[in-house]
């Protein structure tokens, strides 16, 4: 589980990115944050894996105090929840195994470190990890001769590998086709239910946290402004979350509409 309570980040410049969350996510559950860019979505992502500490209140994952953590006990955490990433962060110039089989180099002894040997069973997992993802026919390919919706299906199936309880993906459709984007959250759906991992997953795009995504969290101006089930969005509730005074309200009404009509269509 991960909970957070009255949790506030504010950034060495003064700035107060987060405060008064509180929070609690149980084991299995796919939850999307969603809220206007700058609002602290990526903040409160980062902060459960100590990318970001804290200033204030508690977080805990699964028990453990994740402010107290140092050097050991943050690579033990970091062990347990991956971490996607918009821009995939993979050595493009290397095999998609390669890739994958990064995952297992913080558990590896030195010495196969420094000569890059890995064991069979770390192979059979790293193939494993990709077949679950769909792209298993890809092992020996170089990653830059993917496209783009299969490259974040290689970070996934890295993060997939190193068998975390907890996948933060951060924007990870952001920079995917449509087509694309669907078919990468219908992977992070499947390992969900398939895995029963903890999903939280930053997004702009409304109409797949609706579609996807079974709880929400909206923020606004650094504060948990809805959570709820996904089917409890309304365009009322999405005015509350974007709302913004510098918007144009015809502007974001427009975008809530398509966002909603969307979601309908995916469902
Ligand atoms: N290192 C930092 N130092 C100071 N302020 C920061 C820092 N990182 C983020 N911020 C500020 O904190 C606020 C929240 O940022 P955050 O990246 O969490 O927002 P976000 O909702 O994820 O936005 P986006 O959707 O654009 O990624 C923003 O106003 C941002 O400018």
């Amino acid at each position: 589980m991960i909970e957070f309570k009255e949790v506030e980040k504010r950034y060495p410049n003064g700035y107060l990115a987060l405060q008064q969350i509180n929070l609690q996510i149980e084991q299995g559950e796919f939850v999307a944050i969603i809220g206007l860019s700058g609002a602290g979505k990526s903040t409160l992502l980062r902060c459960i894996n100590k990318m970001h500490d804290i200033t204030g209140g508690t977080l805990h994952v699964n028990d453990v105090n994740v402010h107290r953590l140092k050097g050991k006990g943050i690579r033990h955490l970091r062990r347990n929840i991956g971490m996607i990433f918009q821009s995939f962060n993979l050595v493009t110039r290397v095999s998609v195994l390669q890739n994958v089989l990064v995952s297992f180099v913080p558990t590896m002894p030195a010495w196969r470190k420094i000569l890059g040997i890995f064991t069979k069973e770390e192979k059979r997992k790293a193939l494993m990890a990709l077949d679950q993802v769909g792209i298993l026919d890809k092992a020996y390919v170089r990653v830059d001769q993917l496209s783009g919706g299969q490259q974040q299906r290689v970070a996934l199936a890295r993060t997939l590998a190193q068998n975390p309880q907890i996948i933060l993906a951060d924007e990870p459709v952001a920079s995917l086709d449509p087509v694309t984007a669907k078919q990468v959250m219908e992977d992070f759906k499947r390992i969900n239910q398939e895995l029963s991992m903890t999903i939280l997953i930053n997004i702009h795009h409304v109409d797949l946290a609706l579609a996807y995504a079974t709880r929400v969290i909206g923020v606004r101006g650094g504060e948990i402004v809805f959570d709820g089930q996904a089917d409890e969005i309304n365009e009322e509730t999405l005015a509350f979350i974007y709302h913004n005074t510098n918007q144009e309200r015809g502007v974001t009404n427009h975008a809530m509409e398509a966002a909603i009509t969307e979601k309908n269509s995916i469902a």
